[in-house]
């Protein structure tokens, strides 16, 4: 049995996640960490009636008074990380959906891990489709270097672009000759226009009411464009992934960024 803890049980993903491991059998959630409610019952709010585990506002002190396997971060970029730090001074494993991690926090992140050999999972996107867009992404800049990512999520987002932007950009330097795309005298007559810079690839964020998360990858040629996309269109779409994250944390004894490593 796998004891966890969901930080942001009230948010968009951690209901979801609170409601996974209430369905899965081999995990138990032995608390909570939210922003608020210190000392109260996740039974107290009525969406939750039939969950009754302790709500802690410290998650040092949830870790002191509980024993915990896995922490499920599903918070904001601001906690993220100093989660993750609290979760390895426990001995705890940080599975982490949360985005807004800097390449810096990355490898602080994977330093300490392996300082205390225990396994991490730094995952911008959990869901299988999602994974499979950024990985056919990646072989086809391979054949066709002329590249814009255009992402398109909730108007309650907090960092742009996505973590999933950011990954596939990343994925695709590794394959893609550095090359800077548009004319070469180009102006952007309003700052922004032609969107964010990664390696001479752009990426657009799109914030609307009624969107969830989409990208699409765009590549062009001589006359021909192929186009990649994804939709996750409710947040369903990514327990799977958590719960094999949850899985393959405990089998792992440093951080592992992006769920593409532990898919074949
Ligand atoms: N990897 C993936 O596949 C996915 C990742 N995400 C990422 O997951 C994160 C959460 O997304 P989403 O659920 O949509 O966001 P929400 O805003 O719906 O939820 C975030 C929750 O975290 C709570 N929270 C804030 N600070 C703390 C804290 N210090 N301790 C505990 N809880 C805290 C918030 O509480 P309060 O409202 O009181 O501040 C809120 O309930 C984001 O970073 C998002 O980008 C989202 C979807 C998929
Ligand atoms: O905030 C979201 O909603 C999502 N965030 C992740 C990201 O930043 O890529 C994953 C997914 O796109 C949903």
């Amino acid at each position: 049995m796998t004891r966890i803890v969901v930080a942001g049980p009230r948010g968009k993903m951690g209901y979801e996640a609170v409601q996974l491991c209430i369905k899965e059998q081999d995990l138990t959630l032995v608390a909570v960490v939210d922003s608020k409610h210190d000392g109260m019952r996740l039974s107290d709010f009525p969406e939750f009636s039939d969950v009754d585990v302790p709500i802690y506002t410290e998650m040092d002190r949830c870790f002191s008074e509980q024993n915990v396997d896995v922490l499920v971060d599903l918070t904001t970029p601001a906690f993220g990380k100093k989660h993750m730090e609290i979760a390895f001074l426990h001995g705890v494993r940080p599975v982490v959906g949360t985005t807004g991690f800097s390449d810096q926090d990355i490898s602080d992140l994977t330093r300490l891990a392996e300082e205390k050999q225990l396994g991490a999972i730094i995952a911008p996107n959990f869901a299988i489709g999602a994974i499979l867009m950024m990985k056919f992404s990646q072989l086809a800049a391979r054949y066709m270097p002329d590249v814009e990512i255009i992402e398109q999520h909730h108007d309650q987002k907090l960092d742009a672009p996505s973590g999933t932007a950011l990954k596939t950009a990343q994925l695709i330097a590794q394959e893609r000759q550095p090359k800077h795309q548009g004319h070469e005298q180009e102006v952007e007559e309003r700052a922004g226009a032609r969107g964010a810079d990664y390696e001479g690839m752009r990426i657009h964020s799109v914030r609307l009411p009624g969107r969830v998360a989409h990208q699409e990858v765009l590549f062009g040629g001589e006359g021909q464009t192929l186009s990649i996309k994804h939709d996750s269109l409710n947040r369903k779409s990514f327990m799977p992934g958590v719960k094999l994250a949850i899985d393959q944390v405990l089998k792992l004894e440093t951080l592992v960024y992006g769920l593409e490593n532990l898919i074949d």
